[in-house]
């Protein structure tokens, strides 16, 4: 089963990129999506490279956000794709079976229809607002994921589902309780001064007696 923690990437360089990276992987993250939007490929190409080396070093999860092509180049370990990033299919077709492949939703019908195209996971948010994303699609909040869980199992959707959007620590036992398999988050640990503390809480409250 996937990690329940994903850290996406923050900063506006590669050596930014790169050190927020290597301290959240330094302080126990186990999942990365290197997030390192409208950047010049000889860029993004450069961080793709030293993520991918640093994630083997660490046994992380590499996955890249929006790029299809750039983790086929890089053998990571799969993508993220939104709503108007590739389609999930034409992204299998292009990566294969084994990897995989997250796909972002904001209501009940996007679910079903990445569900329906072969995703592995879901991104569903934003959970609050955030300044990490702009153009944000409108907020789901505590109420509305568990209305869209409640619809999942009556429909008998199972896919590992991820809240994500300016999530903190202190949201996480009612997330947890909705029915989410896990979080991705970015700002919270980009920004903290006591990461191991942190991403140890958030792993605790997640995984809470599930031994890892
Ligand atoms: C885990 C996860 N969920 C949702 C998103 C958002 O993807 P998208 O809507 O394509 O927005 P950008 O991140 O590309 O700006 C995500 N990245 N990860
Ligand atoms: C990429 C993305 N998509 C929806 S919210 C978001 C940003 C999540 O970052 P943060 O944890 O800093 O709110
Ligand atoms: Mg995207």
């Amino acid at each position: 089963m996937y990690n329940k923690l994903q850290y996406i990437s923050q900063g506006e360089s590669v050596e930014e990129q790169l050190y927020n990276i290597h301290s959240a992987l330094d302080n126990g993250c186990d999942w990365i999506q290197m997030r390192f939007k409208h950047q010049k490929p000889k860029k993004a190409f450069a961080l793709a490279e030293s993520v991918k080396f640093l994630c083997e070093e660490y046994l992380a999860n590499f996955i890249i956000n929006d790029d299809v092509h750039l983790a086929k180049q890089f053998n990571a370990d799969g993508i993220h794709l939104g709503l108007s990033d590739m389609g999930v299919a034409e992204a299998r077709a292009i990566l294969g079976k084994t990897k995989i492949i997250g796909a972002t939703a904001n209501t009940f019908e996007d679910i079903v229809k990445q569900v329906n195209n072969g995703c592995d996971y879901i991104g569903l948010g934003p959970f609050k607002f955030t300044k990490t994303k702009s153009n944000l699609s409108p907020i789901i909040g505590l109420d509305g994921y568990r209305s869209i869980i409640d619809k999942m199992k009556d429909s008998g959707i199972e896919i590992p589902l991820y809240a994500i959007g300016g999530i903190t620590l202190e949201d996480l036992e009612n997330l947890v309780q909705t029915g989410i398999h896990g979080i991705a988050i970015s700002g919270i640990i980009t920004k903290s001064d006591q990461k191991s503390k942190l991403i140890t809480e958030l792993n605790e409250k997640l995984y809470g007696n599930v031994i890892i």
